[in-house]
């Protein structure tokens, strides 16, 4: 398990684009070396505004986008053409202006998919493809006010659970009803990124950093192998201990 590491960039749009940059060094790299990156995608105002970046980005190009592998961290159990649906703003913001091969994008079912209303079935499906990757490179994670990553939930039945992908009902936040990844299927990464923007979520960072338990705080429990990234703008790094904030501002 890895050190947190703080980094507080001036605004949300410095940190979108600082992330987009740190991807692409990031598969770029990993392709130099002869492998297939895989990374795991995220919803949310933050994780969307990354891919929106990383399109305006000449430095994308630099990527072999045909030797990625692309994963989701969550999605909401809706259907396939609903503007909710985390897979249709990732598409939409940058995956389909990408040369990408469709065999290596890995979405998890919407509701009007293969199995129905199913989100049991959906989530085992997602597992059972996951049971190949050996670990992921990177998985971004944003992160709600209450500290929620993915869509485990604070105190839910998700943050305890030890299977790789649950069904989750009755979320707090709308809509109701998502497939997430759970926290030790995240602790497999080697990197986890965890990024956020703005005053409403401060008090969930400053308790993440601090080392709060993940069942009150999932974000606490978001940490990768080798690598902890906590991405922040300055709003939402505003409750942390000025002197860690101060360390690594950027
Ligand atoms: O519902 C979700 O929320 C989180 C955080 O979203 P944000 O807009 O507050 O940044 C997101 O990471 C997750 O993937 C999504 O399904």
């Amino acid at each position: 398990m890895s050190t947190r590491e703080v980094v507080v960039h001036s605004t949300p749009e410095v940190l979108a684009a600082a992330t987009a940059a740190r991807l692409v060094t990031k598969l770029v790299d990993a392709q130099a070396s002869g492998r297939v990156p895989s990374v795991v995608l995220t919803g949310g105002g933050t994780g969307i505004g990354v891919l929106a970046q990383l399109l305006d980005s000449p430095a994308r190009d630099a990527v072999d986008w045909r030797r990625v592998e692309l994963w989701w961290g969550d999605e909401r159990f809706v259907p396939a053409d609903d503007d909710e649906r985390n897979e249709k703003q990732a598409r939409e913001a940058l995956l389909n202006h990408l040369p990408l091969d469709p065999a290596r994008v890995h979405a998890m079912a919407a509701s009007d998919g293969k199995f129905g209303d199913d989100v049991d079935a959906a989530a085992e499906a997602y597992a059972v493809q996951l049971a190949g990757v050996r670990a992921f490179d990177v998985v971004m994670l944003g992160m709600g006010p209450e500290g929620h990553v993915a869509s485990v939930f604070p105190e839910s039945p998700a943050v305890h659970d030890e299977r790789p992908v649950v069904a989750v009902r009755n979320c707090p936040k709308p809509p109701p009803t998502r497939i997430s990844l759970t926290l030790p299927t995240i602790r497999t990464a080697a990197e986890v990124w965890l990024m956020t923007t703005g005053e409403g979520k401060a008090g969930a960072v400053a308790l993440t950093v601090a080392g709060a338990g993940e069942v009150a705080v999932p974000a606490a429990g978001a940490v990768g192998t080798s690598r902890t990234l906590v991405l922040l703008d300055r709003a939402a790094a505003s409750q942390l201990p000025a002197g860690l904030a101060a360390i690594r501002t950027s």
